[in-house]
């Protein structure tokens, strides 16, 4: 099962709004087509969708090369519409304006076209490797089998192969150290049910579905000994953005004294921001929380607030896992020093 890939004439991605009931595939042959996935969520994840940005990269400028449109100004308005699509998670604009580095660079070659479609290649590849490395380091914290919660979707469907936070379970497990996998449902889109318990059930992994609610009793009861969660967005302090309700188990976890840890790529990072204060969060439409599978569940007209995602604060962050090692605080130290590898990729 892979979530996205790329077929030399259009990029294949996996519909992910239909899981776990049915497994299909949608054939993006134009960029258009690209952002009206990743707007509706049927590529979803932030590094899954900076790779499908990547790719609409090459489909809307092979768009614009067959006419004698290729200009600044025409890339820059196809740059600034896939960005829009979805502003929290960084992996997005990263993968874009690596794209737009390509063509500053070889916008007078011939094989312009051929060197964007290696690159957006390159940004899948990397993902996949960056993802074993990291789940390498996340598994060296784990000596002995550990009950692991998480939140949301971190894994193969949320990247472009094996995961984040989901990476590192997958890992541990793979050494011994993982007894069981606790997963939260993730109200309103219900990426934890619908994905996770999926994704690792298919592997043979032990998940239990929780509701979102039940995290708290879960760990009172000393079933957890851990949370690992994904991130779309950390800023050069340590605080983290990432599925709506991540702030939630992250507090719970301390009250309970359980270690809380964000596994996440470099190219999840945004130095540029101070702290979690900046980072854009999504809002998304009412519908997604007064509807379910399509039963209406609230009464009409009620006001409704839909935030995508939330910030966690680095106070409540035990470790951050990278392909680079375990970042611990001070994370501004720590993060200070990863920022010279940016300048490496
Ligand atoms: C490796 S995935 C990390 C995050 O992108 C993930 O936890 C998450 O919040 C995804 O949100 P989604 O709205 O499903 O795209």
């Amino acid at each position: 099962m892979q979530a996205i890939s790329w077929k030399g004439s259009y990029l294949s991605l996996l519909n992910q709004t239909l899981l776990p009931n049915k497994v299909e595939y949608i054939q993006c042959r134009d960029y258009r087509t690209v952002a009206k996935a990743i707007k509706n969520l049927e590529v979803r994840g932030a590094p899954a969708i900076g790779a499908a940005a990547a790719f609409a990269m090459v489909l809307g400028i092979r768009e614009l090369a067959v006419r004698p449109e290729l200009t600044d100004e025409k890339i820059s308005v196809l740059a600034k519409e896939l960005k829009k699509t979805r502003p929290t998670a960084i992996n997005l604009a990263w993968a874009v304006d690596r794209m737009l580095g390509v063509v500053q660079r070889y916008k007078q070659d011939s094989d312009l076209l051929d060197k964007l479609e290696q690159e957006a290649l390159l940004i899948a590849e990397e993902d996949k490797q960056v993802n074993y490395r990291l789940a390498q380091y996340g598994a060296q914290l784990f000596t002995q089998p550990t009950a692991i919660l998480t939140h949301c979707n971190s894994g193969t469907l949320a990247t472009v192969d094996y995961g984040t936070a989901l990476g590192v379970i997958r890992r541990t497990w793979s050494e011994g150290n993982v007894s069981r996998v606790f997963a939260d449902e993730t109200r309103p889109l219900l990426q934890g049910s619908r994905l996770t318990a999926w994704e690792l059930m298919q592997d043979h992994i032990p998940v239990t579905l929780i509701t979102d609610s039940m995290a708290g009793w879960v760990m009172k009861q000393r079933m957890v000994q851990a949370v690992i969660v994904g991130a779309d967005r950390i800023t050069s302090n340590g605080d983290v953005a990432n599925k709506i309700g991540t702030y939630s188990v992250a507090i719970l976890a301390k009250e309970h004294n359980i270690p809380f840890y964000v596994a996440a790529p470099l190219s999840t990072f945004d130095f540029s921001m101070r702290s979690g204060d900046e980072i854009p969060i999504e809002e998304r439409k009412p519908e997604e929380i007064t509807f379910l599978s399509g039963v209406c569940v609230a009464p009409d007209g009620v006001p409704v607030f839909n935030p995508a995602f939330d910030v966690t604060p680095n106070s409540l962050i035990t470790g951050i896992i990278t392909e680079y090692g375990v970042l611990r605080t001070p994370y501004e130290i720590s993060i200070e020093k990863l920022k010279a590898k940016k300048g490496d990729m």
